[in-house]
């Protein structure tokens, strides 16, 4: 492949859950209506340029709970032991090709210290993945997840984000610890009808897997919400068109300019 092109991630098969029992996401498949969309889209696997479709994610959670560390394993492949705090946002965009559609997400990592909060919150708005980190060896942050998730969706009202929760640094638990606070984080998954994943950053283990099950889910949400705005569109042309006179064929060009811009 020629260096100019962005380096992607290729998914053409759907991405499972973590645990099919700790998700509120049931679909084992892209729906129908998506499968259609892509087949008929041009094949972009050799374009040097994307259309835009892009999905916010804000990773959100406690300070030191490993939010950083995630997105550079996954974005960078890398991973920095020493803590450097994040002062508050920054931001990566991974590019994939779904389906041979071209998408983009949009990682937004915030800071979790106290003092850094309302600057980070500031970028809550317009996300359609909402990924909550607790660490699976500080029992606190799993409480405190409640809270985040509280005051991501208060900026979010209005699209309905995805919403995961994730245990970081797996890497540093044993067995029976780890199945002790699996059992609690499963509830609180239920509880805030978030999709639940273990991780490390340290070892790289589910890093991939997240983000892809991030993207297939995110990606047939939005062209599916795309679509649905296009039907209603062409019928409400389909409608004026009916009505016939020169007036309402007006409104109609002035309408489609509009929506479909
Ligand atoms: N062993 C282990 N350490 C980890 C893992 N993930 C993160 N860490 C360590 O935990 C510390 C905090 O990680 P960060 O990624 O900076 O945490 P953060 O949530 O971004 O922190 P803030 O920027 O303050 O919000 C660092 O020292 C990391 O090296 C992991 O999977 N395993």
């Amino acid at each position: 492949m020629n260096d100019s092109v962005p380096r992607k991630q290729i998914l053409n098969k759907y991405v499972q859950p973590y645990n099919i029992d700790c998700t509120p996401y049931t679909a084992s498949n892209f729906s129908n209506k998506v499968q259609q969309y892509c087949l008929t889209q041009p094949n972009e696997i050799n374009f040097a340029f994307d259309t835009l479709k892009m999905c916010k994610v804000i990773v959100i959670g406690d300070t030191c709970v490993g939010k950083t560390s995630l997105i550079n394993r996954f974005t960078k492949k890398m991973f920095e032991a020493n803590y450097k705090s994040t002062i508050g946002v920054d931001f990566e965009i991974e590019k994939f090709l779904i389906l041979g559609v071209s998408y983009s997400l949009q990682i937004w990592d915030t800071a979790g210290q106290e003092r850094f909060k309302s600057i980070a919150q500031s970028y809550y708005r317009a996300a359609r993945v909402i990924v909550i980190c607790f660490d699976l060896t500080n029992y606190e942050s799993l409480l405190h997840s409640r809270q985040w998730l509280v005051e991501a969706l208060n900026a979010n009202r209005h699209t309905n984000p995805l919403v995961f929760l994730v245990g970081t640094k797996q890497d540093l638990l044993n067995d029976f610890s780890y199945k002790c606070i699996l059992s609690d984080a499963f509830k609180l998954a239920k509880e805030l009808k978030a999709e639940y994943w273990t991780v490390s950053s340290k070892s790289g283990k589910n890093i991939n897997k997240l983000f892809s099950r991030i993207a297939v889910l995110s990606f047939d949400k939005l062209i599916k919400e795309q679509n649905d705005v296009k039907e209603n569109v062409l019928q409400i042309g389909e409608r004026l068109d009916g009505l016939g006179n020169s007036r309402c064929k007006k409104t109609k060009t002035h309408f489609l300019k509009n929506c479909c811009s």
